[in-house]
Formats: structure tokens, sequence, C-alpha cells
């Protein structure tokens, strides 16, 4: 503030006023507790020491054992190196300079920068988003997009009809889980099944809104498969407890596991929606992830079955399905952009939604459009087909091959069993530790995964999260790793770490 602005306020007050003693600041017993109480381990202690580390590479490289950081604790596959689709890149600068378009199209598709596809996939955006990513859409997103997406579900459905009503432009998959878990989660009463070991953003979430965490267990030794008599046995202990079991969250393809859940579990997850009037949320962000001879069937696909199977037995199935801009081969996490496909709710609900969704207005524009490019690639025959092809099946063959080495590696190893890849991005290995490392992680007051999570990073530079960020069965320990950082090295640094620890560690 310069002497002149200091000056106007002069003579403002008057010296009663100004006795008074200067409030204290607001401390964490003032806040939310719903938001103390939240924990998100992929951005937790161990992350956030690999930032510290990061900062002292920097500073004085040769004091530490490494090089680098490899950041395996989040999927966030450009940061590590990996290249954006072009298409989508080309199609989103016009649409930040429109202005570009005036110079022509010939003229532009001569110049090698633009293909004649991306031209015209940005002009029909704009006109779909009404000329400028600068202005706010409809709370839902722009209809022409939400088009798009009802399209692709309707071909990836196998004609199961999807319309734009039905389909929210969200700010990534996360504001989509926690506008809904908001709008869901009444009182205290309310209970969440949730997988186990889940995404943390539904356990945080449980806590921001005040909701109980009904975990069901995934079982590890079928691939971390889902049991659907396991929900049930959770759903009536709950009852039992008078705690409404109200939304049950399946995560597929799982995080962290990479489990990819069969038609049939997926039927008997609708049967106890349908039995107990349970609203499914599923969580389908790495739908385009997939591994190994697997298939992706998507809940609404299996819902809409089972409607016509057995009529009137489904109907009033309420599901919530989610989809990312920030998975896939996209890989745009940083641009914000997701869907929800809402089917089954009533009138009254669909009506506190959208008044909900309002509330913010509208999600990120450009990440609206972003969607559009996932789901309507360029086609064969569009001039951009065949170089767009080509990065998916460089980046699809990268993370496989990425993921069958770690698999590979991990199953060499003593002390670390690893089910075969299915999906996702992640392994999620578990930890059997000698006795030596159990102690010793006692005697510094951390849990044993999270013991070996810090060494790893403190010897390698690799940034992991230890299972207990996830949940896991007590007395269980884990590694959750992404397959997405460039190169081998750090594989074999991993092994070699793995191979000292135990050395030192064993019984
Ligand atoms: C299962 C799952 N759901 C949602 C998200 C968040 O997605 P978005 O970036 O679209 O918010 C992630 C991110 O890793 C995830 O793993």
């Amino acid at each position: 503030m310069t002497m002149t602005h200091q000056q106007d306020l002069k003579g403002v007050f008057t010296a009663k006023d100004l006795d008074f003693k200067p409030a204290g600041k607001i401390t964490k017993k003032d806040l939310n507790t719903g938001v103390t109480k939240a924990e998100y381990a992929v951005r937790g202690a161990i992350p956030t020491r690999a930032d510290e580390l990061k900062e002292e590479l920097k500073k004085n490289p040769e004091v530490l054992p490494f090089d680098d950081i490899i950041n395996a604790n989040i999927g966030n596959p450009q940061q590590l190196d990996q290249k954006p689709l072009t298409f989508t890149r080309q199609v989103l600068a016009i649409l930040e300079y429109p202005e570009i378009l005036r110079v022509g199209h010939n003229e532009l598709a001569s110049l090698n920068l633009f293909s004649r596809d991306a031209l015209e996939r940005a002009e029909r955006l704009l006109n779909d988003i009404g000329g400028s990513i600068g202005a706010y859409s409809h709370s839902q997103g722009v209809p022409g997009i939400r088009q798009t997406v009802a399209d692709f579900i309707t071909r990836r459905d196998g004609g199961e009809p999807a319309t734009p009503e039905d389909i929210y432009l969200t700010t990534g998959a996360s504001s989509a889980a926690t506008s809904l878990l908001s709008l869901l989660c009444k009182d205290s009463q309310t209970g969440l099944l949730i997988p186990i070991p889940q995404y943390p953003l539904y356990t945080a979430s449980a806590s921001l809104f005040n909701a109980q965490v009904l975990p069901y267990y995934l079982d590890e030794e079928s691939n971390w498969s889902t049991n659907s008599d396991e929900i049930e046995k959770v759903v009536q202990d709950a009852l039992k407890k008078q705690i409404r079991p109200s939304v049950l969250i399946v995560i597929n393809p799982g995080n962290p596991t990479g489990a990819v859940l069969s038609e049939e579990t997926i039927a008997r997850i609708c049967l106890i929606a349908a039995k107990y009037g349970i609203t499914i949320i599923s969580d389908e962000v790495y739908q385009e992830n997939i591994f190994n001879d697997v298939k992706f069937h998507s809940m609404k696909k299996v819902l809409r079955k089972l409607q016509h199977l057995y009529p009137g037995k489904f109907d009033n199935v309420q599901l919530a399905s989610l989809h990312s801009i920030s998975k896939g081969f996209m890989d745009e996490c940083g641009q914000r952009g997701g869907y929800m496909e809402i089917i089954g709710f009533s009138q009254e609900i669909r009506d506190a939604l959208f008044k909900l969704m309002s509330i913010s207005i509208c999600s990120v524009v450009t990440g609206q459009a972003v969607v559009d490019l996932m789901v309507k690639p360029p086609q064969p025959g569009d001039e951009s087909y065949e170089q767009d092809h080509d990065e998916r099946l460089k980046i699809f063959h990268e993370m496989r091959t990425r993921a069958n080495l770690l698999y590979e590696t991990f199953k060499e190893l003593e002390g670390i069993e690893c089910q075969k890849p299915q999906g996702a991005m992640y392994l999620f290995p578990r930890l059997v530790l000698p006795k030596k490392a159990l102690c010793e992680s006692e005697r510094l007051g951390i849990e044993p995964d999270e013991f070996y999570c810090t060494s790893l990073l403190e010897s390698t530079g690799i940034c992991t999260v230890p299972g207990s960020g996830f949940g896991q069965r007590p007395g269980t320990y884990h590694v959750r790793t992404t397959f997405l950082a460039p190169g081998t090295k750090w594989i074999q640094d991993w092994k070699e770490f793995h191979q000292d620890f135990f050395s030192k560690y064993r019984n």
C-alpha cells in the first residue's frame, strides 16, 4: 500500500474503535472435521518426501544415491514424458485461438501443422460451444458434445441407446464422484459400500460428507475379484446396525488392483442394487486400459441386458457411470474433463442433481472438448487416422510391456507376490516382509509397507504408495506402483533394492 493510500484511511477509526485485542487466527479445530479426517495417500507423506528429494537433487545432486525421482505414485502419464495425442492438441490449439482458421484450410494443411479433420473438428466444436471456450456452457455441458458422448455409449454397449439428457460433462471423474456423493450422503447413517483396496477418493469423500464407510474386501487370491456374497453380507450387517447402505461404489477396471469385472459379477452387483435399492456409482475411468485378453463390460450394458431378460425386476436400479479424459489413451489429466451418465433416477432426483451441478455453473469447457475427442477419435479415411492410430498403439504397447515386465520381475523376487496385470495403470503386489523388517518398522512407529516404500524412495528415488493408503486386509501389506515411468532401468533398480532390503532384514 502506498503512503497516499494509507493516509486516505487515517482518521477513519477513533481511539475507542481501536481499543481491542486482535482476535487470533482460526486453527484446525475450527475447520470442517470431514476435511481434517479425510486422507488421500496418492499425494500423501511419501510423495511429499519425494518432492523434497527432487529439490535436494537440484541443489546437491551428489549427496543422493540416485539422479532422478521416478513418480510411480500417481497415474499421471504426461508427467512421465508421455506425448499427448497429436490430433487432440491440434484441435485444442484452434479452440484456444480460432483466429488461426482465418488463414484458410488449404494453407494450414500445407504447413503440416494441422490436419484437415482437426480443422473440421475444431470448427464443429466451436460451433457447438457457441464460438468461445471462454464462455460458460450449459450446466450439464455443451449439448453437441453430450450427443457425441451418447453416440459413443450406444456404440460401446452394442446398440443400447444412450441420450444426451442423461449425460453430464464434468471437471474430471473426481468432481462427478464428489458431486454425486454430496447429493446422496444424507446424514451420518448413510453407508457407502466401498471396495477395499480402493482409490482413496471414495473413503476421503465419505469423510467429507460425514457418511459411513462400509468396506467390502476384494479377494486377492483370485486376482482381486469381487464377491457379491461378501457385499450382501456387508449390506445385511449394516442394516442390523441401522446404517442405510445407500451407495455401492464399483471401480472397474480397479484402482489399485487393475482387476476387470466379469459380466456375471456385474450382474450379481446389479441384483444386490435391485434387491436393496442401492444406487450404483460405477467408476469406469480405465475402460480403455485393458491388457492380456481381458474384456471390459460396462455396468450400463449389463444392467440393460438384465432389464430385458427379467422384466420389472431391475427397472428401479439407479446407476451413475463415470469416465474421464485423464486415463486411456488421452491421459490429459491436467485438462480436467470427464462425463457421467445417470440412468434410472426419478425426475425429482434428476432435478436435484441439476440444481447441484448448476451451483458450480459448468465444467471446464476445454475439458468438455477433450471428452468429444476421446469418445470420437479420428476414423479410417480421416487424414489423422493413421498417425492417431499409431500413437495410441505405441502408448498401449509401452504400458502393456512395462506392466508385464514389472510383473515378471516381482514374480522372480522373494517376499513379493503379484497378481497378473489385467487393466488400469497399476500393480498392487503384496509384501511378505521378514520379521526383522516388521520389528524395524514398529521401532520407527510406521506401518511396515510405509517402511518399505520409504526405504525404496530413499535408496532409488522411486516414489510409490503404501497399501495402507488404499485399505487392505489387516495384517497384509502392499505397495502400489504405476507402470508408466519410461524405460526399464528403474525396474532393475527396484529389483536390486528389494534384494538388498531382504538381505538386510532376512530372519
Ligand atoms: C479410479 C479412479 N477414479 C477417478 C480418478 C480421477 O479421475 P479424474 O482425473 O478424471 O478426476 C482416478 C485417478 O487416478 C482413478 O484412479
